[in-house]
């Protein structure tokens, strides 16, 4: 299997950890498919975790279920030990902020006002009164713009503050995104292929942002299909196959467990030296450029 070259930078003290997220028995069923089966994931504080898997395996459901995008068959998911209610906007209340798999941002708005409409679930003024400027948005406008002023230093985008979203390359749409789900102060921060479409440059400049928000204190689950990304990032990596979390561990663990490695290169193995097309393989290589896929 392959190594990465970049040592994976860890907490400096994760011996108080609590559990930010748990997730017990999520099952999620469309029609006769169980896309999730039966999942139980827990991310700690002070954690970055990851989830990972071949196409179709469930990774992106199982983010709309600890979402409340969609509403889980069966199971429950708790935030800092209170179960969530599966409605979106109750959860980012709650603290849990995530990213999409396709970018979504505001494309004819400014890069700040994208953060701004980010900061909404924070702010009695809302939505409606962000865009518009009504009467409640200026009494918290100042805040709000310092606030997040200070995401775009923090993500590099102050530069740019004033451009529109569609104008910003590849990689700083995706930095933008992550901004946004930043502005809602949240306690865990769930990414879905935050790399998809990045040059290995960018790829490397969105670690370096990843450790900075753990270091901030949020915690973070992330799905991704580069596997050095996954690696270098993630303290624990859980496995999701045909909905079912098959193993959950460090890099070692999963790198060499064999229903990883058959998983990924297809069963039957005989003969097989090809992942699947638009898979991963579990050594950290790409089958093909891009794996994305409408979500
Ligand atoms: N809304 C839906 N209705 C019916 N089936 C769905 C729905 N959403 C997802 N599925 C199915 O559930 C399974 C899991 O899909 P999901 O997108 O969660 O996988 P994934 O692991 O995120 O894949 P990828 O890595 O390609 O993004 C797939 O078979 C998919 O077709």
């Amino acid at each position: 299997m392959t190594t990465s070259t970049v040592p994976a930078p860890r907490p400096a003290d994760n011996t108080a950890a609590t559990p930010v997220l748990e997730a017990r028995g999520v099952i999620m069923r469309f029609g006769g498919l169980t896309a999730v089966n039966n999942v139980d994931l827990t991310v700690n504080s002070g954690e970055i975790v990851g989830l990972i898997g071949p196409n179709g395996a469930g990774k992106t459901t199982f983010f709309n279920c600890l979402t409340g995008l969609y509403v889980p068959t069966e199971g429950t998911v708790s935030y800092k030990g209170t179960v969530l209610p599966p409605k979106p906007h109750l959860v980012t209340q709650a603290g849990i902020a995530r990213t999409f798999q396709n970018i979504r941002l505001f494309a004819n708005m400014t890069v700040l006002e994208n953060v701004l409409v980010g900061r909404h679930s924070r702010t009695k003024e809302g939505l409606f009164s962000a865009i518009l400027r009504g009467p409640g948005y200026r009494r918290a406008e100042a805040e709000s713009r310092e606030k997040a002023m200070e995401l775009l230093e923090f993500t590099g985008l102050a530069a740019k503050a004033d451009h529109l979203a569609r104008n910003l390359p590849y990689g700083e749409q995706r930095k933008l995104e992550i901004a946004r789900a930043l502005a809602s102060d949240p306690g865990l921060l769930l990414l879905d292929e935050p790399t998809a479409g990045m040059n290995p440059q960018e790829t490397r400049a969105a670690e370096e942002l990843v450790f900075a928000i753990r270091d901030k204190g949020i915690a973070i689950l992330v799905i991704e299909h580069d596997m050095r990304f996954i690696f270098n990032l993630c303290d624990r990596t859980a496995v999701l196959v045909q909905g079912q979390k098959i193993v959950e561990g460090d890099r070692e663990t999963v790198q060499n467990d064999e229903r990883v490695i058959t998983a990924y290169l297809g069963a039957p193995l005989e003969g097989a030296t090809e992942a699947a097309p638009g898979t991963a393989t579990a050594d950290g290589t790409d089958s093909t450029n891009s794996t994305e896929a409408d979500q």
